[in-house]
């Protein structure tokens, strides 16, 4: 049995007077990665923004209940949330490379951290870029704007700018909504063989993409986790009819 790495308990949440999350439970276990689909506005990436507090940043926000991360709940007021965001990377639907060389993308993260040696720094740029699978294409262009790549290459340095900092659980909101079937597919490989050293939670809005990289899927509907169990299990026979409906496309 995996170690929990994520513990979420009965978590609301509020945007000024409208309820997106519902007393959310969920057990994120470590070196596995969890899907969470549903259909649109069901709170899917408000819940994932929440596991390293990006909603802190939304005005009239309100959240409730306890999330906890190896143990120590993340909304402690004395839990430092620079601290968090470096244990908690994430990347997003859209590639978003910083308009900058795609090594200081990458070394970006570690300058911050106060990293400013350059042996240093091109050791964890070529690790980084090694562990997202993206080294070989780009490693004779490292000065090369990293806005310059394809769409799919350009998410991989995402991911590697994320791996640089040395998280331990990274968030992909929807990471290959927005590329190519070969892209996608690169990156759904590269998910899975990260899932050895990171505990990787994933927004999908593709089914057969849950079902074919993920251990456990958790299905959100209106706000709510109708249902969260093995992946193998929840797409062979769901407990819950809305699940059903939903993955044999009856709705959504
Ligand atoms: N900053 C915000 N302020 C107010 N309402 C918001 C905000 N962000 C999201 N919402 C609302 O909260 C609900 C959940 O949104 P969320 O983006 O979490 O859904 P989702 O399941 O990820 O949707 P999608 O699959 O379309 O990305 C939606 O009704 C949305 O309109």
């Amino acid at each position: 049995m995996s170690e929990t790495k994520l513990f979420v308990s009965d978590v609301d949440l509020w945007y000024g007077d409208f309820q997106a999350l519902k007393k959310i439970n969920l057990d994120i276990k470590s070196n596995e990665i969890t899907a969470f689909i549903g259909p649109s506005g069901c709170g899917k990436s408000t819940m994932l923004k929440c596991l390293n507090r990006m909603n802190d940043l939304v005005e009239d926000c309100r959240i409730e209940g306890h999330m906890l991360l190896d143990g120590q709940d993340i909304y402690d007021p004395g839990y430092d949330v620079n601290l968090l965001r470096k244990r908690v990377g994430m990347v997003f639907q859209n590639p978003n490379p910083f308009p900058m060389s795609i090594y200081d993308n990458i070394a970006y993260g570690p300058r911050t951290h106060g990293i400013k040696n350059k042996n240093d720094l091109n050791e964890i740029v070529e690790r980084s870029l090694k562990g997202a699978a993206i080294w070989e294409e780009v490693k004779d262009k490292l000065h090369q704007r990293a806005t310059e790549v394809s769409g799919g290459q350009q998410q991989r340095i995402c991911i590697a700018r994320a791996l640089a900092v040395e998280p331990e659980v990274l968030l992909m909101d929807e990471p290959t909504s927005a590329l190519d079937p070969i892209s996608t597919l690169k990156i759904e490989e590269l998910v899975q063989d990260l899932k050895k050293d990171y505990t990787i939670v994933m927004v999908t809005h593709n089914m057969q993409q849950a079902a074919r990289v993920s251990d456990k899927t958790a299905f959100f509907l209106t706000g709510e986790v109708i249902e969260m169990d093995s992946t193998e299990r929840m797409f062979s026979n769901p407990r819950d009819k809305r699940t059903e409906d939903y993955i044999t496309g009856r709705f959504g």
